[in-house]
Formats: structure tokens, C-alpha cells, sequence
């Protein structure tokens, strides 16, 4: 059962999916999203085969391509199929192989909350050393908070830390063009969290460093390659140029599982391309609630991609440029957070370190 991230901020709706085609359908339409929640989902996606009796290897298999820029979702899936094999191994029927498999989800699930609060600690410790004085303008992009984390998240995790003690002076959210998971999703979190917050168009984040409005900059990663690379949301990358340029610290929040060392380089890593529509049109994944309460005079086309009707920001037939995250060289990141400490990529400080704690796991 899961939170059905499209249908937020307008309801809070569950979604319950019976088997692994379904969760491979929410993965695919970020029903469920973010990278450390990826992770939690391809592991319970795994118990879940287990438990229906599917073959575990090919449930691990479709659930780690359903989007394959965020390595915590592989790393979920083979974790919790070599729980499996082992338990298999050990002499297990099918019955306790799959509670194998639930537990391993389980204990990859309390993990990630232990990781979201030791990552939170070593943030604002590192935001107090950059930044003294201790009254933080911060901006983030896309979404990182309790929607994507067995605890409350990465990068929006160290934004709360430094809420809950006071050094929290504003939170500027991008709004996370074309899904908008800053507006609907972090705008979302920060408001039931009590955080002074304001939402910016993407483009407007530049105004605004230019202003001296912006202290920080605080993101999250969906891979580190070996080379401290960082794949996070399209736009990261333009922020960290924007940072780089106006001297503010650019600073990456994310567990060591998403650290992949066989991923060499920046140019290694996959970038997921999503589909143009989610560009040229206000359609998925929006509930038809929204998407009708924002169509105003825009012309409407019958059925968008995800079957909910949609409305045109685009002539038909344009065609869109859509890939889902960018990558942003080690040269731009101030600092990479994990819940092991951090790690400073700009003087190639601590990477190989890093790769050496990477919790990857491979198939045999
Ligand atoms: C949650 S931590 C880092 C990332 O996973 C996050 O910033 C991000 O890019 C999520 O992308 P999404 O496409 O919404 O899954």
C-alpha cells in the first residue's frame, strides 16, 4: 500500500498494488518516486513476488528497470532477491523464503529512517560550519522529504533540522518543471512541517542568487557515480552553476546507497528520458481533479498518456525534450552528505572513501 504521489497536494489517497506489474506501473508513473523510497518500494516489490509465488529473480529484474536512473531501486530489489537465495539456500520452503524477504524489506525500510535522521545530524552540523551566524536561506529543488524516505528525507531532512532548531530563516522551493514535485510535493511538506517557505518558478532561481537571497543550496542525488558525479532532478546541474557563480555552497544529501561505484563517471550514467507529453501537455500525473481546476482557457485534449484528460501548453505535434534528471560534475559540489559523514567532491576529498562504503549489492 502506498501513498499515490500523483494525487498530491489535491488528496491523500492509498494505492494498493496486488503485484508487481502494478508497482512497476507506479514506479513508471511516479505514483512512488523519489531514489531512497525507490529502494524501500523494489524491496517490498520483491517480498511481494515472494509472497504471490512469482519468480523473485524476474520480479527483481522488471522492478530495477522500471527507472533506471535512481540506483536505490536496483539495490532494493537485488538486496531483498538475495535475502531470498539465501533463505532458499539455508534449506527454506517458499513460506519462510518470502519472510525472509518481507524482513530484509522491512530492515532496509528502518535503514533508510536511520540513515534520513544521521544524514539530517551531519547536515546541519556542516551548514553551521559553512554558514556561521546561523540564519539559512536555503534553496532545494524537486522533492526529498518524508514522501521519499523511510524517515524524513534527504536534503528537505536537513532543511528541518535546521527548522526544528531555530536556523531555518526561509526555504525557496523550486517548483520542478515539467511533474512539479517542488510545487505540489515539498511546497506540500514544508506547510505541514511549519517551515517559512516560498515557491519559485525554476527559472526565477537565478534572480535570485543574484539578490543575495540564497545562502544555500540543498539537493539530493538519485546516483553518485565513482567519480562523485551527481544525478539528481533536471535543474540540479543549472543550480549548481548558478551556486558556483555567486559563491554559494552547493551541497548533495543522499545515502550511501546511492553511491554506485561501477558507475565510473558522470557520462555513465543513465539518464532516464520520459515521455514529451509530460512537457507539452498539463496532463499525468495530475488526478483529473487538477488538471480540470487548472485548465482555464486552455484547450483541452481528450486523453493524455496517463488516460486522465489533459490540456495543451503546446501546438500538437510539438515535440519535447524530456530527460528526468541531470548530472552535475564533482567540480560543482561543495559537499556530498551521507549518513556515514560528509565528504567534500570539489577537492576530491573522500570519494574513493565513499565508493568503499557504497552498500551496492550485485547479483551473482
Ligand atoms: C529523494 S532524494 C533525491 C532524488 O531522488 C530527488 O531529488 C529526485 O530527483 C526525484 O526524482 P523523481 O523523478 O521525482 O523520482
Amino acid at each position: 500500500m502506498l501513498l499515490d504521489q500523483r494525487r498530491l497536494p489535491a488528496e491523500e489517497a492509498e494505492l494498493v498494488c496486488t503485484d508487481v506489474p502494478a508497482l512497476v506501473d507506479a514506479i513508471r508513473t511516479l505514483a512512488v518516486r523519489g531514489a531512497p523510497l525507490l529502494g524501500i518500494a523494489g524491496a517490498y516489490g520483491v517480498a511481494l513476488a515472494a509472497a504471490r509465488g512469482y519468480d523473485v529473480a524476474e520480479a527483481a529484474s522488471l522492478l530495477e528497470g522500471a527507472r533506471p536512473t535512481a540506483v536505490n531501486l536496483g539495490y532494493g530489489a537485488r538486496r531483498a532477491a538475495q535475502a531470498y537465495g539465501a533463505a532458499v539456500g539455508r534449506g527454506a520452503d517458499v513460506r519462510q523464503a518470502a519472510a525472509a524477504v518481507l524482513a530484509e524489506a522491512r530492515r532496509l525500510h528502518r535503514e533508510d529512517a536511520e540513515a534520513s535522521e544521521r544524514m539530517a545530524r551531519h547536515g546541519l552540523a556542516l551548514l553551521d560550519e559553512l554558514l556561521p551566524g546561523g540564519s539559512h536561506r536555503i534553496l532545494t529543488h524537486c522533492n526529498t522529504g518524508r514522501l521519499v524516505s523511510g524517515g524524513e528525507g534527504t536534503a528537505f531532512a536537513v532543511a528541518l533540522a535546521a527548522h526544528r532548531v531555530g536556523r531555518l530563516r526561509h526555504l525557496w522551493v523550486d517548483e520542478t518543471r515539467p511533474l512539479l514535485q517542488g510545487a505540489r510535493l515539498t511546497a506540500y511538506e514544508a506547510a505541514r512541517s511549519g517551515m517559512a517557505h516560498t515557491l519559485l518558478t525554476d527559472n526565477a532561481a537565478g534572480s535570485l542568487f543574484a539578490s543575495g537571497q540564497v545562502d544555500a543550496v540543498l539537493v539530493g542525488a538519485d546516483r553518485i557515480a565513482a567519480d562523485g558525479s551527481v544525478a539528481n532532478k533536471v535543474g540540479s546541474y543549472p543550480l549548481a552553476v548558478l551556486a558556483r557563480y555567486h559563491h554559494v555552497p552547493f551541497i548533495v544529501v543522499a545515502p550511501t546507497t546511492t553511491v554506485d561505484p561501477a558507475t565510473r563517471d558522470g557520462a555513465s550514467i543513465e539518464v532516464e528520458q520520459r515521455p514529451g507529453q509530460e512537457v507539452t501537455e498539463l496532463s499525468a500525473p495530475f488526478p483529473p481533479a487538477a488538471v480540470s481546476g487548472t485548465t482555464g482557457r486552455l484547450p483541452r485534449v481528450p486523453e493524455a498518456a496517463s488516460g486522465v484528460a489533459a490540456a495543451l501548453v503546446a501546438p500538437v505535434g510539438t515535440r519535447a525534450h524530456n530527460p528526468a534528471f541531470d548530472v552535475t560534475p564533482p567540480e560543482l559540489v561543495t559537499a556530498v552528505v551521507t549518513e556515514e559523514g560528509v565528504v567534500c567532491p570539489v577537492t576530491g576529498t573522500g570519494i574513493a572513501e565513499l565508493c568503499a562504503r557504497s552498500r551496492q549489492v550485485t547479483m551473482s
